[in-house]
């Protein structure tokens, strides 16, 4: 049996501001460290120990690696820092409210551009300041490959090479593995392993900073998943996450 251990970042600057975030690189809030601190907490005292990390290119990633990292005594481990891993590109959305964009297109519209599998928000347009064109992390891609908008769909896309190409020879190479990364990136990779329809995935998020540990056969088939922590406190995080797109 292989292990795999997916962590959400801890909460961001614009997760308490609640803003649409996708591509934009902004870090931890002092709330947002301590869930990092104590996912890494909850992974020591459980008997995890990693070989290998992945991440995105995005800080609040990153940072939620190295405090995971710090608390397990593991700061020297080879970590992979890959684009495909980003949170979902959040097109012209980036940067608003999500309870002022549900007041004024409504919680059902904001549901679809949040959590549907195939309906991307509007896309930024190509001359828009907030694209990523200029940023020197993607100098290496095709201008292509760096997106204007992305429904989950678009991520699984672009997740599931590094999982062929990379992640999966790494388990099944016998390595111990943790991947931190964003909600949507780590949805997506869950409906790939899960195999979750494409009307249910709707329904799924992820909590922040909370190690979600998967049991894989030797085919990298789940056998079981199972967040670390308690249930109660997970539910609420769950619940909150949901909630976050509602006009209220
Ligand atoms: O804003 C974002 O990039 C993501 C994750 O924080 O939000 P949502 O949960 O609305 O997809």
């Amino acid at each position: 049996m292989y292990q795999l251990v997916l962590i959400r970042h801890g909460e961001s600057t614009w997760n308490k501001e609640n803003r649409f975030t996708g591509w934009v690189d902004v870090d931890l809030t002092d709330t947002g460290i301590a869930q990092a601190r104590e996912g890494g907490k909850l992974l020591k005292e459980a008997g995890f120990t990693f070989d290998v990390a992945y991440t995105s290119v995005l800080k609040r990633a990153i940072r939620t690696l190295w405090h995971v990292q710090e608390e397990m005594d593991l700061l020297w481990i080879p970590v992979e820092h890959e684009w495909r891993l980003n949170e979902r590109h959040y097109g012209a959305l980036s940067g608003l409210n999500k309870a002022e964009t549900a007041a004024k297109f409504g919680d059902e519209q904001v549901l679809v551009w949040r959590r549907s599998y195939d309906t991307p928000p509007p896309a930024l347009a190509a001359d828009d300041e907030r694209t990523s064109y200029a940023d020197p992390r993607y100098a290496g891609l095709d201008r292509e490959q760096i997106p204007l908008t992305e429904c989950l769909k678009d991520t699984v896309a672009r997740v599931l090479p590094l999982w062929n190409e990379k992640i999966a020879p790494d388990i099944l190479a016998g390595k111990r593995i943790v991947i931190a990364a964003h909600g949507n990136s780590i949805r997506a990779l869950v409906k790939y392993l899960d195999n979750i329809s494409d009307s249910e995935i709707v329904g799924l998020n992820i909590p922040n900073g909370t190690p979600l540990v998967y049991e894989l056969d030797a085919m990298l088939k789940p056998i079981r998943h199972y967040y670390l922590g308690d249930a109660a406190a997970v539910e609420a995080s769950l619940a909150a996450v949901a909630n976050q797109g509602k006009a209220k």
